[in-house]
């Protein structure tokens, strides 16, 4: 929804952004220009300035002063009228003033498109489309880093999602300034608010009317400062009624030419002056270092609008496309799908695209799009992946609380089909979880729930078979996932430990380009060869040659790092891992980056505290490795023998030396007196107490089995103080990352 808040009024308005971003930038330059150019003497009065002035134009009609400070005389003279530049101290033309053609085009373009009023309309719409954006824009960014602490975090995703949302964060003061004023602006434009510009002061009904003396002796203008005038017109010669005009920063004026008395005065209102300031923050003038800062953050308007399209098609492109989709009132099966990286919609497409065939009426949507209402529909399929630790998967993670929402209908049957892996211990929990949910509101289950496991295309086709035989259709669904696009990875190194336990375990090393192949300087200036990015905690995929289904693992490094980290235990019998124990330095296999960002330690000064076993020491390193900052960092790891797997023992070493590490507990089972992980939890339960009360995240990677010892352990460190891991969980402080 927040999205759809962004994007919509950023592609309606990403044109008119454009042209105001830019010509706004090019107008910003200007007061720093004009400041440059001029400066004014200190202590100087009108009157004097004007003495000087009129000694060198004796036909001087008026004296303006910029915001900037220039300094303008319009006078006329035989040849002709004219305007000069002239310099405060002498009083002498420095130039003559000709206003640019050009900055009064770019100042039109962007005050209405060349357009006059209607142009002006489209500016003041495009001004409240900016502020829109620069406020869904910071909720989202905030949304997807996790809070207001962490949006100076570096950022993930696409190179255009980052530089969108990498320039967005450093322009959107400067761009909801302009954006508010900007509007303020167009409503006075249009008299939808006051300017407080009509207060002029009464005009005298009376003037002495004796002989002008000199100007410079007048002491309305002698009263007056240099640096407050914004005008003063001159009498015209000969008409001993009239009177100067005297515009300055307090207020106007009208000045009798001959006793040089204010003979009357407006204090400029309160609603002129909120006005004035809002023009200044503006458009800079009178405010040069202003102007500069928000020229730079309106160049950032157009960068926004160019990347902020990309990204929009890029999502386009991503989403999932479900030919002849029927709408959900039309549609006799609606199929509901729950997914993180789409895999789940492959096979809601073969199912969708199998009904239709059959002559069904389709509608296919994500779990979070679950309709109101279905007028035809009775049956419904939900199709969904499982997360984390039995968690829903982003398209279905609304699903719960819709399912409050939506009433049950009798007359629907609904089959569930979970999909997920049998590594993971809550295998296809979501699944379940969405099953019972249905249940528990009253929907008629049709099929019981029936489960894929990494993705399976036998299990498919099986589940397709009971679906025909309970729809009374010859369903034949099949379906071959694809992997993402794969790229190659090169074993720089590998560290072997574990072969005294007979647990062979190895940190390996990769990079883009093979070892022996140094990068050239044309790959490394176009980033050819380079490692995608990612950080620790992300997944990598391997795909094993002649295997289908790629294997994930959890990533010791960022691609800052230069190289690709993984930690890998060698199974009995596993295809992945046998693989990867028999590869040497210089042999390169076929990988991609799947993303995992809610694996992530925190920002901020509250402790981390790192828990794992085995290989789960992986992200976790990778982790302390990049804590530069030094901020609290606490690891609890357990290992066989220190003999012979103590993983990364000289790199955590190093790390509490240089204190990226605060504490290092290690659990070795197979020595005397061994103990595991909970043990050492439990020995120091009064300082983990502490510093999870005082804001501490936790971090989990390991085993399944290791990882419910954990939670049990941390439930009963935690219960004196009323908390517990479920309400840290709930709170994005406790994440587990599990195999
Ligand atoms: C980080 C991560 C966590 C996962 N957690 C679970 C889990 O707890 N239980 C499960 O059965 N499968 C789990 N899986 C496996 C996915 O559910 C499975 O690969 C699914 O087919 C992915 O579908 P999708 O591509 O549509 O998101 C996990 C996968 C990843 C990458």
């Amino acid at each position: 929804m927040l999205r759809r808040f962004h994007s919509l009024p950023g592609l309606i308005s990403a044109l008119f952004v454009l042209l105001i971003g830019i010509t706004g930038a090019l107008l910003s330059i200007n007061p720093a220009l004009d400041r440059f150019r001029t400066s004014l003497p200190a202590g100087v009065s009108v009157a004097e300035l004007a003495d000087r002035v009129v000694r060198q134009y004796p036909g001087v009609e008026q004296i303006q002063r910029t915001p900037s400070g220039s300094l303008i005389v319009y006078y006329s003279a035989p040849a002709g009228p004219g305007a000069d530049r002239v310099d405060p101290v002498s009083g002498k033309a420095i130039a003559p003033f000709v206003p640019s053609a050009y900055a009064r085009w770019v100042k039109q373009l962007h005050r209405s498109l060349l357009l006059d009023t209607p142009g002006r309309v489209v500016t003041g719409i495009t001004a409240v489309a900016m502020l829109v954006l620069c406020i869904s824009g910071m909720l989202l960014l905030v949304k997807r880093v996790g809070g207001w602490r962490q949006v100076i975090r570096p950022l993930h995703g696409s190179r255009s999602q980052r530089w969108h949302a990498q320039v967005g964060r450093v322009a959107v003061a400067g761009l909801l300034m302009s954006a508010l004023t900007g509007m303020t602006m167009s409503a006075a434009t249009f008299g939808l608010i006051s300017d407080g510009m009509q207060a002029e002061p009464d005009f005298p009904a009376t003037t002495s009317g004796g002989q002008p003396k000199p100007v410079a002796r007048l002491p309305a203008l002698m009263a007056a400062d240099l640096a407050d005038l914004r005008e003063l017109v001159f009498p015209s010669p000969g008409d001993l009624s009239a009177v100067f005009t005297l515009r300055t920063r307090q207020g106007d004026a009208y000045v009798d030419q001959a006793t040089g008395a204010a003979l009357s005065f407006r204090a400029h209102s309160g609603v002129r002056e909120a006005y004035e300031l809002i023009y200044q923050l503006h458009t800079g003038e009178g405010l040069w270092w202003l102007g500069l800062l928000l020229g730079l953050c309106a160049l950032g308007a157009p960068w926004m609008a160019v990347t902020g399209a990309i990204v929009w098609w890029q999502r386009q492109r991503a989403k999932p496309r479900i030919a002849g989709n029927s709408t959900a009132q039309a549609a006799g099966t609606v199929i509901l799908v729950g997914s993180e990286n789409n895999s789940t919609w492959g096979f809601a497409r073969v199912l969708h695209d199998a009904l239709r065939e059959a002559g069904q009426r389709v509608h296919t949507a994500p779990m979070n799009q679950f309709p109101e209402r279905y007028d035809h529909a009775r049956n419904l399929f939900i199709l969904t992946a499982t997360y984390g630790d039995g968690d829903a998967p982003a398209s279905a993670n609304q699903f719960l609380t819709l399912l409050d929402r939506v009433p049950a209908n009798h007359a629907t049957g609904y089959a569930v089909l979970g999909f997920g892996d049998h590594q993971f211990a809550s295998f296809c929990q979501f699944a379940r979880d969405a099953d019972a949910a249905l249940q528990a509101h009253g929907w008629r289950r049709a099929l019981d729930v029936a489960t894929i496991d990494r993705q399976s295309t036998q299990e498919f086709a099986r589940w397709g078979d009971t679906v025909g035989a309970l729809l009374g259709l010859p369903l034949k669904l099949e379906h071959t996932p694809q992997h993402p696009r794969t790229f190659s990875l090169c074993l720089r190194e590998r560290v072997d430990y574990g072969l005294q336990e007979q647990e062979p375990t190895a940190v390996l090393r990769f990079a883009a380009v093979p070892a022996s192949e140094p990068a050239s300087l044309i790959d490394r200036l176009f980033r050819r060869n380079s490692l995608p990015r990612f950080d620790a905690g992300d997944l990598v995929g391997v795909v094993v040659p002649g295997s289908p289904m790629p294997r994930f693992y959890s990533l010791a490094s960022s691609s800052r790092d230069g190289i690709l980290e993984i930690c890998v235990r060698k199974q009995t019998g596993g295809l992945c891992s046998t693989y990867l124990h028999g590869l040497q330095p210089g042999d390169c296999i076929a990988a991609f980056i799947q993303p995992n960002p809610q694996f992530r330690p925190a920002s901020g000064k509250a402790a981390v505290i790192l828990i794992g076993a085995g290989t789960g020491i992986g992200p976790l390193a990778g982790f302390i490795r990049n804590n530069t900052g030094k901020h609290p960092m606490y690891l609890y790891w357990g290992g066989r023998n220190p003999e012979s797997d103590f993983l990364y023992e000289p790199e955590l070493r190093n790390y509490l030396s240089d204190r990226r590490l605060t504490r290092l507990h290690t659990a070795f089972s197979r020595v005397e007196n061994g103990v595991r992980v909970p043990i050492r939890l439990m020995e120091d339960a009064d300082n983990l107490r502490t510093l999870i009360e005082h804001g501490g995240q936790v971090l989990v990677c390991g085993s399944s089995a290791m990882a419910g010892s954990v939670r049990l352990a941390l439930d009963a460190i935690l219960a004196p103080r009323n908390m517990n891991v479920r309400t840290l969980k709930a709170s994005g402080r406790y994440r587990e990352d599990v195999f």
